[in-house]
């Protein structure tokens, strides 16, 4: 928790000051109020008192409890600031943070974890904040300066007061102990309850087209209730507290005023008035001592959540990032665009098996290298190593004859032009989709957009659409086809004009006839960049300089259509199922 504090800046520091003057003054006014109470008592008790003294006693009284009025609202609004810039500022580098991890540690925390720990875990500090910083400041300054005014007045009262603490001590240490693992738990049933939902929003489609209602539903409910049980159970225990606390606060005035109707008898006739006004002011302080107790336990209630919380988000904080920058950021020098797997092995973490095995190859610059096989043959993750989504876990990949890790992150990436096997589009417009990532651009290349929209075939219907290329893309790219989708996928890459294109099964969402006249137009325009593709239909990858048969994560066959259909089983088993016998005999 205390981590967490050196994300509050200077001025938050000088509120926490401000805040604690003014609670002094607070404090301070408020234990003028029983000296008012005792003037009060004796004036009344006294023959011959003048009304207006009391009357005036009264309204210092009253100015009093005014002043400790305003204090408090100046209090809660320094607190409120500071809660509301500490979350701020929380949010914000736990979303830098999160924004530097590689996939291995985006895996390691799940996707929903990192939503809840990026905002229900936040609020919970803030709430811990919000509430208890002005109670945990209070408390302490308000018991101390209570206890200081009745020290020396009478021992049985200190010892009741004492005792009343004790009990208090005990009661919230039960209730804590008992709570605490239960909030630990119901941080990471709410991550359960998010991933659930999620799955369930993300997937409804297919959720509705196959009845699956009842079945989404269900786990929902299992996650809704088990976080459900384990509130109520918190709750439950919580709900002792308040109880608890008024039984013991009157307890302890009937206590005092017990006691002290035997001292009273006990005195001397002269001696009882005092003994009268002190016991109506010690029962006074006894209660300023336990609403300190009372603002500790309303910290409490938020403390253990906000405790479990704070270690969470330092969870994210402090994670080592596994993908390290390199030094080298010259990537003009180097705009070759020449790759070379050297011995390269890679294992996903927490696997036991590698995916890829010993893979070898270089791709010249300007070349198109294709990546063929079965499904699950690692085509997919090998040239995800390239743009470092995860790191080898032997050998190297060198671009430029320089291994990628010496690279800075951003240097690399504008090396490369990725397209995902699945089509990513962000909420915006066409425009901002295609020209996404500054890449070294100030403003938007309108020439350039639209020569890309029209090597990637897109030209058609964006400018068929309302707007042109203005017209809104909605989150996800739903307003979209799959092939439209695809379609801007690629175009963004092209208008990036990388020195590396890498699609990952991109173009298996058009036509036969778009994916042929796409790849002519892009070799034709960006001649001089090499290309890798991942493809699963033989049409794609035939007119490739090299192509790569994998198969159980090793390379099983290189060279051209032509070669392979002749020296590779997998290649031509492949070819077979695709191809008719004409076009088999024809290559
Ligand atoms: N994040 C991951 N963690 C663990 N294993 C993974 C992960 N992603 C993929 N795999 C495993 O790696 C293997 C290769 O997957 P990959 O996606 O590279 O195959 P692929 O050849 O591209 O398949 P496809 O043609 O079906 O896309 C698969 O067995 C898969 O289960």
């Amino acid at each position: 928790m205390l981590k967490i504090l050196k994300y509050m800046n200077r001025r938050d520091w000088l509120f926490v000051l401000c805040s604690l003057v003014f609670i002094v003054c607070g404090v301070g006014l408020d234990l003028r109020l029983p000296d008012y109470m005792r003037e009060i008592t004796t004036l009344v008790q006294t023959p011959g008192s003048e009304m207006g003294e009391v009357l005036s006693a009264g309204a210092s009284m009253l100015l009093c409890a005014l002043g400790s009025l305003v204090t408090a609202f100046v209090v809660g609004f320094f607190v409120a600031q500071i809660a509301a810039g500490l979350a701020m500022r929380l949010r914000e580098a736990v979303y830098n943070k999160t924004m530097d991890f590689s996939m291995e540690e985006i895996g390691k925390f799940s996707t929903a974890s990192l939503i809840t720990r990026t905002t229900n875990d936040i609020q919970q500090i803030q709430m811990f904040v919000a509430l208890g910083l002005q109670a945990m400041m209070k408390a302490p300054i308000l018991a101390v300066w209570a206890i200081l005014k009745i020290a020396g007045k009478s021992w049985q009262w200190t010892a009741i007061t004492g005792g009343a603490v004790a009990i208090l001590t005990v009661m919230l240490g039960t209730v804590i102990a008992l709570v605490l693992p239960k909030f630990k738990n119901m941080q990471k049933l709410t991550d359960k309850l998010n991933r659930v939902a999620r799955e369930n929003l993300t997937g409804i489609r297919v959720v509705r087209a196959y009845n699956a209602e009842g079945y989404q539903e269900k786990k929902f409910e299992g996650a809704n209730e088990e976080l459900t049980r384990t509130n109520l159970f918190t709750s439950r225990t919580m709900s002792v507290l308040f109880p608890g606390m008024t039984l013991i606060m009157s307890g302890l005035t009937l206590a005092i005023y017990w006691v002290g109707v035997y001292i009273i008898n006990e005195a001397a006739v002269t001696d009882r008035l005092g003994i009268f006004s002190d016991m109506v002011v010690f029962s006074s302080y006894a209660m300023q001592i336990i609403m300190a107790f009372m603002m500790l336990v309303m910290t409490f209630i938020v403390l253990p959540r906000a405790v479990v919380s704070a270690k969470r988000i330092n969870e994210v904080l402090n994670t080592e990032i596994k993908i390290k920058d390199g030094k080298i950021s010259g990537f003009e020098l180097f705009e070759q665009g020449e790759i070379e797997f050297r011995h390269v092995s890679f294992r996903y973490p927490d696997a036991e098996e590698a995916i890829l095995t010993d893979i070898n190859f270089t791709v010249h610059r300007g070349e198109t290298v294709a990546f063929i096989g079965s499904t699950g043959s690692g085509k997919s993750t090998l040239i995800n190593l390239v743009p470092r989504f995860y790191d080898v876990t032997e050998g190297e990949i060198c671009i430029d004859g320089i291994n990628i890790k010496e690279y800075t992150q951003e240097a690399l990436h504008r090396k490369l032009g990725y397209v995902s096997q699945r089509a990513v589009m962000f909420r915006g417009s066409v425009l901002s989709n295609v020209t996404y990532g500054e890449n070294g651009r100030q403003s938007v290349d309108e020439e350039l957009l639209w020569k890309s929209i029209e090597i990637a075939q897109a030209d058609d219907f964006v400018q068929d659409m309302e707007n042109g290329y203005h017209t809104a893309v909605a989150q996800g790219g739903t307003n979209l086809s799959g092939g439209q989708k695809q379609r801007l996928a690629i175009a963004r890459a092209i208008y990036c004009r990388p020195e590396i294109y890498i699609f990952d099964d991109s173009f298996s969402a058009l036509d036969y006839k778009t994916d042929r006249v796409l790849r002519k137009m892009l070799k034709q325009e960006t001649g001089t960049a090499t290309t890798l593709i991942v493809a699963q239909r033989i049409g794609t990858i035939m007119d490739a300089d090299k192509i790569i048969v994998l198969d159980e994560g090793k390379i099983v066959g290189i060279g051209r259509h032509k070669e392979l259909l002749k020296s590779c089983p997998v290649y031509r088993e492949i070819a077979e199922s695709q191809l008719s016998k004409e076009e088999l005999e024809s290559a």
